[in-house]
């Protein structure tokens, strides 16, 4: 993938507006994110093997916020099932266009539709792994159910939904700690102080964290009984749901 370096934000923008995939995120996306979210690497590669174990032959995989295809790719590349097919949603049509660069540039055995939809209006059906990698947060916390509710009735039984997300946490000092550890990350990748407040201002309105306790509920709500948090770094995390 491209690497072209994130500075979107290195120089005073005069009116801060509300956060979006525009094209000029697209662009810089894989290094932007490499550089925002501690263990988005780790968590791509065992999104990975979670498909070697869980996809099975002649089900669907559902890649929701696709974003550039990562998570897809890494899925398809670990697929050892036969007769499967993998959607990678997004609504922002400046990461679908380069989305579905990434995954023509590769050949494999397992199709890939790249379709541009919002999640909130698509129908899924024969599902063995739905994967939500940070793209619940954009949505209206009213969505959220909704999106879960759906997600449970496409899974088969044994299917899995991987769900990452940035997180809040109920106890102050906890999450002080892990948001404040978190702008250490990013200053450690090379982001200045103007960088990450510019960006945070800007993700204010459009991306609201939940608390893991809250997740877990919607995903009891929507039918969830097998669920844990499988890999967190500070404020950042993901969540495995199993159907049985
Ligand atoms: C942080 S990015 C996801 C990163 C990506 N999943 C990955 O692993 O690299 C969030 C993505 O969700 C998409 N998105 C946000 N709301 C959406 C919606 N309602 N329907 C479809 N995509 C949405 C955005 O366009 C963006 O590409
Ligand atoms: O919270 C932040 O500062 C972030 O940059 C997080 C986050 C995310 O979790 O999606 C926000 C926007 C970009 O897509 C990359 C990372």
């Amino acid at each position: 993938m491209e690497q072209k370096k994130d500075l979107l934000f290195s120089t005073p923008i005069e009116s801060l507006g509300d956060w979006t995939f525009d094209d000029k995120v697209a662009e810089v996306f894989p290094d932007m994110i490499q550089r925002s979210v501690p263990g988005y690497s780790n968590i791509i590669s065992m999104i990975g093997m979670l498909a070697t174990r869980f996809v099975t032959a002649n089900t669907h995989v559902y890649d929701l916020g696709c974003s550039l295809g990562a998570a897809t790719l890494s899925i398809r590349r670990n697929i050892k099932q036969d007769n499967c097919m993998i959607y990678a949603i997004d609504n922002s049509t400046a990461m679908v266009e380069r989305c579905q660069k990434h995954i023509s540039a590769y050949k494999a055995a397992t199709p890939v539709e790249v379709i541009c939809a919002d999640i909130n209006s698509i129908t899924m059906q024969n599902a063995s792994m739905v994967v939500l990698n940070f793209t619940l947060q954009f949505l209206t916390p009213d969505a959220r159910q909704q999106v879960l509710n759906k997600i449970y009735q496409a899974l088969n039984p044994n299917g899995i939904l991987v769900l990452s997300e940035k997180f809040s946490f109920e106890d102050n000092m906890v999450n002080d700690l892990l948001f404040d550890m978190h702008y250490d990350f990013k200053r450690a990748n090379g982001y200045s102080e103007l960088e990450i407040s510019q960006k945070r201002s800007m993700l204010e309105n459009v991306m609201i964290t939940d608390s893991i306790e809250t997740h877990k509920t919607r995903l009891i709500n929507a039918g969830f009984k097998h669920i844990n948090t499988w890999f967190q770094c500070f404020n950042f995390g993901s969540i495995i749901a199993i159907k049985k």
